[in-house]
């Protein structure tokens, strides 16, 4: 084992998903993954198998087609949802069950019910169980953080008896302050030794969470359990970008200890998650934000124009912002100039019909659009490949809204090769289409979500529409996304994009196991 490699375990997909509105669709897991593994990420929560058919569907799925990092599944310390992860992650070329159960007094008393004694059976049960499907099994204290040292110390000598090779420490609620974690975090690593490997999973519930990560890993956690953007439950986990960058750009603290991220794969990363989840990191979010590396006040830019480091700890180029491009694409750019931006912006996973897609759309906007913005292609890039299913395409939209007249919506849809038109009033434009929509296809959504950004600035701007609908009583929700220079031409497909998602994962389903959704 290298002693300073800190082995990068990214939870976007399990823990990241438990954000609030942050759930994905398989197709939406499998881009995340394959762009993790570019990312260069040694460990991939894929899902939780056990929660629903989605779930495991999507973990099985990542496990048959990422082939360089491993590919792990949590579950409770619970026979059939450790059957579930090993049988997910069974397709892996490196898999990996991550177990757990939780060893706080709090947690055990109230939650689990439970007396200590019965934890550490279960938990030694559950690690051989999972070690009866692979060989690496990772095994988390849930609430380590809150939990009783001596107590950790029993816990930590039993599971690794029983097989456990990484023992996760998680600060779960964030409570934790970097000097305690720093303490704890190095009384149990020389307690652990080369036994095990140590690992962090923290939680930002303070805005510690990096913090918190890098305090351990200087006190000997070799693993880091982190997420893009800093998705997570409630205030989030710890944002991997923050983590690797600070390793890498401290190295006078960090001294030998590394990464193997590819961190010029950070900023496309970031984008990729923002855009499926719909969830924006704020502007001024470290590494990943709008803001990063923008100097706004002029004392900043005169020190920066005379000698970059002034203002700036690292390069934008080295988490893959492209500041100064010099390929200006225009109404006269060709397809050649079109696909050297596409390259020049880290995309080098697109389909030649994707390619073609994107080509024909940016015409299209060059025509009404004075400067086409790297922002612009790289939206126009992503919503190709995250509106390839288009069981229901949009054609045509016309609407119209008087402040005093009836909201009209007239839609024109393509499905099956047949050209399906009608029109509704609504109570607003929105509600009109909306409703059109719903009579025209013959499923009614539940809009829960809606959100609208500007890709680039200026009145001629795309805009992103991003939807989060149900189809279903009580289900699931399916996000979809619409980019146009017209707002509710976005709208309307992005409403459509929600039931296509939600269309090809039942089709999916049905087809893989069998399940209904
Ligand atoms: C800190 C974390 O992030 S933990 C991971 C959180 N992720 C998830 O919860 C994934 C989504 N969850 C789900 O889909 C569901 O909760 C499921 C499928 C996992 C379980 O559903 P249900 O069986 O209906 O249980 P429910 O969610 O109501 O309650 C959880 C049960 O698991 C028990 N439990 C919680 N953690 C553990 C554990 N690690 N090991 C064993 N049992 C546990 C609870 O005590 C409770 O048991 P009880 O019903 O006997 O009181
Ligand atoms: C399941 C564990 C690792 C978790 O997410 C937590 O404790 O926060
Ligand atoms: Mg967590």
């Amino acid at each position: 084992m290298d002693k300073n490699k800190i082995i990068v375990f990214d939870t976007t997909l399990r823990d990241g998903e438990q954000s609030p509105g942050c759930s994905m669709n398989t197709d939406e897991k499998i881009k995340v993954a394959l762009q993790l593994e570019k990312l260069g990420v040694d460990v991939i929560e894929a899902g939780f198998a056990a929660a629903s058919p989605g779930d495991f569907d999507a973990v099985s799925q990542i496990a048959k087609i990422i082939k360089n990092s491993t590919i792990c599944s949590l579950s409770r310390a619970i026979d059939n949802d450790i059957k579930q992860a090993g049988l997910a992650v069974s397709h892996a070329s490196k898999h990996r069950i991550h177990t757990f159960i939780a060893t706080s007094p709090i947690h055990m008393q109230y939650k689990l019910k439970m007396t200590p004694d019965e934890v550490i059976k279960r938990a030694v049960k559950a690690v051989q169980y999972a070690k009866t499907f692979v060989d690496d099994v990772e095994f988390s204290c849930e609430d380590a953080g809150r939990s009783e040292i001596p107590f950790l110390k029993e816990v930590i000598d039993a599971v690794i008896e029983a097989g456990a090779k990484t023992i996760n420490l998680p600060d779960t609620v964030g409570y934790r302050l970097p000097t305690e974690l720093a303490s704890m975090i190095k009384e149990l690593s020389a307690y652990t030794g080369d036994r095990a490997i140590i690992s962090v999973h923290n939680h930002n519930d303070l805005g510690l969470a990096t913090a918190n990560t890098l305090a351990s890993v200087l006190n000997g956690a070799r693993q880091i359990e982190v997420t893009i953007n800093g998705l997570g439950e409630r205030a989030g986990n710890s944002a991997l970008e923050e983590a690797v960058m600070a390793i890498k750009v401290r190295k006078d603290i960090f001294g030998d200890l590394y990464t193997n991220i590819n961190t010029p794969e950070l900023y496309a990363t970031s984008r990729l998650v923002a855009t499926i989840t719909g969830v924006e990191p704020q502007q001024n979010k470290a590494i990943v934000g709008k803001n990063a590396f923008t100097h706004e006040s002029g004392i900043h830019q005169d020190g920066v124009l005379k000698h970059q480091e002034t203002y700036e700890i690292m390069r934008p180029e080295d988490v893959g912002v492209i500041k100064d491009s010099t390929l200006i694409l225009g109404k006269h750019s060709g397809r050649a100039a079109f696909k050297d931006k596409i390259a020049q912006l880290g995309f080098d996973n697109v389909s030649e019909e994707e390619l073609n897609n994107a080509f024909e759309r940016f015409k299209v906007l060059a025509d009404k659009k004075k400067d086409i913005t790297d922002d612009d292609v790289r939206m126009l890039i992503t919503d190709e490949a995250l509106n390839h299913d288009k069981i229901f395409d949009l054609v045509g939209l016309q609407i119209s809204d008087c402040s005093n007249g009836l909201p009209m919506a007239a839609v024109t849809i393509k499905h099956n090769n047949e050209i399906l038109k009608d029109a509704a009033l609504g109570d607003g434009t929105m509600d009109a289409i909306f409703k059109t929509i719903d009579r025209l296809t013959g499923y009614s959504g539940q809009l829960k979500d809606y959100k609208v950004v500007s890709v680039s600035e200026g009145k001629d701007s795309l805009a992103k529409v991003t939807t989060r609908v149900s189809f279903e009583e009580n289900s699931q929700t399916f996000v979809g996304h619409g980019l146009s220079i017209d707002t509710m031409l976005a709208t309307a497909k992005a409403y459509l994009g929600a039931l296509n998602s939600y269309l090809s994962q039942k089709d999916r389903l049905t087809k893989n196991c069998g399940h209904q959704i």
